[in-house]
Parts: C-alpha cells; structure tokens; sequence
C-alpha cells in the first residue's frame, strides 16, 4: 500500500503541526488567528475530516498543518514518520475544560513518536479553553497536566525531552501570545532581531516594541524587556485601527488608482504616551508604546515640541531598522533552527521552568 495521505510540508517552509483530540478547539484556533474569525462563530465548525494546511507568509514562510483528531497517524497507511522528521514544532491541544486523561496519553504517545523520528522538533502543548476555569482551577489543571506529562515521559525513557505549555483560549490574546512564542522559536534570526529592538528603545525613549505580522496579530520579535498583555492588546489593535482609518483615506492618484504608500501611523494617548505604528516588509509592522517624558509637566507647548523632537528620532532610528530588517532579510534563507532541546525541563509558557 502507498503511503502517501498525509500533505507533505514543503521544505523551505517551517510547519507547525497541530494536532490533539476530537473538539480540543484546532479548527477554531487556525481560523481565529490566521483568518480573523469571530471566537464565537467556531461554535458552529463543523469536525474537520481531513488534515489542512494553512500557508502563513511572514518573516518566514511557514506552513500550519492540522490533523483531524479523528484519524489514527500510527497506521501503517499514514506516513507519519515522513511528515514528523519534516516539521519544525508539534503544537497538541488539550482541552482543560474536558477529562484531559486520553489526551495526556495520546500525547505522550505522539511526543514519544516525534522524539524519536525528529529530535530537533519543538513541542509545545496547549492547555485551551482556559476561558471557562477559575483562576485557581487554571493553576491546578496546568500543575496537574505539567506533572503527569513529566511522570509519562519519565516513564518511556524520555527524560531529555523539552516541552513547553501554554494556558490559551481563543476568547483573549493568550492564544496570540502563544503563537507568537511558537513562531519565534523557529525564525533562525531572532537573536539578531532581539538584539536590533533592544538597540532601538535603548536610543529612542521607546517603552515596548513589537515587530508584529499584520494579518495575524503574531509578534514575531520584541525588545527583551516582559511582555505585558494589556500593552499587546493596545499595540495589536492599534494595527486595526491604523488600518481601518488608511482604508478610509486611501490616496487618489487622479486617474482612480490607488498608490501604495508606506503605512505610518502616530496616536497621541490620554496618558501622555504616543503609539507608533510604521509598516516593515513582509506584511510585518513596527508597532512601538513610546513613554511620556513630560508626565508632570502642564506646559504643553513645550511638551508638544520636545514630543515633536523625540519622533523625529524615533523616526530616524525606526527607518535605519527598517534598512537593517531589509538587509537581515536579503541574506537570510530558512534553515530549521537547530534543536533548543537539549535541558532536562519542562517549560511553561511565560518564562517558568520546571524541573523533572
Ligand atoms: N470555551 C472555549 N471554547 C472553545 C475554544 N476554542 C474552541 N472552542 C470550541 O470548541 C469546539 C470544538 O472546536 P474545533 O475547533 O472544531 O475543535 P477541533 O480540535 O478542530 O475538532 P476536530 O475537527 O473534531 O478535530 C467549538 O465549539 C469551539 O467553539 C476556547 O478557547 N474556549
């Protein structure tokens, strides 16, 4: 028999392969992040029957394959072991809100499979539909998951084998947040990208900065200082808003079409502080939170004109980024990351590591 039913990721594309039980919240995950759906129209997708790939193009081409729940990989019919060797993260679902034994078991039966076949592979797990569980119910659960997960993996030998895990639902930006983590493990040039944005709001009084894809909302790089998610949120939306507004004022160039333009957009907050959003390449943008020097300051000439001063070096320094993100690109070809799994732990989403 050939074993040829499983989609073949394309070798230049870094893939993320999703998998997990019946109704863990795939599809609705696939279609809120990369096709802007409404959480709660998921409601009414239907059981996916067949494995999809989404083609996501950013800083890197990557490919976002789901596998139904339903169908069984270890057949002999299915050539999982091609498809395992080929990917650059495995992402299983579990739902927290359901009986999450079987699921710890398939996944350990899976991860056991991809170590083995891949053992660069990245393995991420999501503890989804965190929306319906109390704040201290989230913290058991993950506790729970974390250490019968360690216990399994313990159990086959696979004691070397890292493994992070994220709290997401599809109702908040968790699920963002955690793609973002995901993606940004297989982008080869992140430490330099780091190292650039650091850089950046070290010379331009800039609080937060995020190099964000525009259709997703995924951060594929910010500057090493914690990410806050109310600052995400600001900057995600600021994104929309930028794009709702230059839709409206879109530039006539007189015979009816439509000239690209740079997108650059400056909003002035409550606060005092400035959001900045200037498009990169690669449907990325730059959006950055820039802190307010004058906060106690009630002159507002002078404020608005040491303002005035402090974008245009923010202006300056964002577009020699710019010429540097060009030059980073131009060179760069995607290789997969060499594997980060080599530390006997466990990670959590969030910067927490566990011992095992
Ligand atoms: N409360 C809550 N429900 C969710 C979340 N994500 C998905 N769901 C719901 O979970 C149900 C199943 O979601 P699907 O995306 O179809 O699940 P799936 O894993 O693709 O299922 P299969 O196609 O059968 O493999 C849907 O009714 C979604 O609305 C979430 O974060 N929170």
């Amino acid at each position: 028999m050939e074993a040829t039913l499983l989609p073949n990721p394309k070798d230049t594309n870094a893939t993320i392969l999703l998998m997990g039980l019946r109704r863990g919240g795939k599809s609705s995950i696939c279609k809120v992040v990369f096709h802007n759906m409404q959480p709660l129209d998921t409601l009414y997708l239907e059981s996916t029957s067949k494995p999809t790939t989404e083609q996501f193009s950013s800083l890197i081409d990557l490919s976002v394959m789901e596998l139904p729940g339903q169908l069984n990989y270890f057949e002999p019919n299915y050539d999982s072991e091609r498809l395992f060797s080929s990917i650059g993260a495995l992402v299983y679902v579990i739902d927290s809100q359901d009986e999450y034994l079987n699921a710890l078991t398939n996944l350990s039966m899976i991860i056991e499979f991809a170590y083995k076949v891949n053992p660069k592979i990245n393995i991420e797990v999501l503890i989804h539909k965190i929306d319906g569980l109390s704040e201290d119910y989230r913290m058991d659960a993950q506790r729970d998951i974390m250490q019968r997960t360690g216990d399994e993996l313990l159990d086959l030998g696979l004691e070397g084998v890292q493994v992070s895990f994220y709290l997401t639902s599809i109702f908040d930006h968790s699920i963002y947040e955690a793609f973002s983590r995901i993606v940004q493990k297989l982008i080869p040039e992140l430490p330099s990208l780091e190292n650039m944005l650091d850089n950046l709001v070290q010379h331009s009084s800039i609080d937060k900065v995020f190099l964000f894809d525009v259709n997703s909302k995924i951060y594929v790089a910010t500057d090493s200082s914690p990410v806050d998610i109310q600052t995400y949120e600001v900057c995600a939306e600021f994104i929309d808003i930028t794009i709702d507004l230059d839709d409206l004022y879109v530039e006539n160039d007189g015979n009816g079409e439509n000239k690209p333009r740079e997108l650059r957009s400056v909003s002035h907050l409550s606060s005092g502080s400035i959001l900045y959003l200037k498009q990169m390449i690669r449907g990325l943008a730059l959006v950055a939170l820039i802190k307010n020097e004058d906060s106690n300051d009630n002159k507002s000439i002078q404020s608005s004109a040491s303002q005035d001063k402090t974008l245009t070096i923010i202006d300056y320094n964002i577009n020699l980024f710019k010429k540097s993100l060009m030059r980073m690109w131009e060179h760069s070809r995607f290789v997969p990351v060499d594997g980060l799994n080599t530390e006997e732990t466990l990670s959590i989403g969030k910067g927490i590591t566990k011992n095992i």
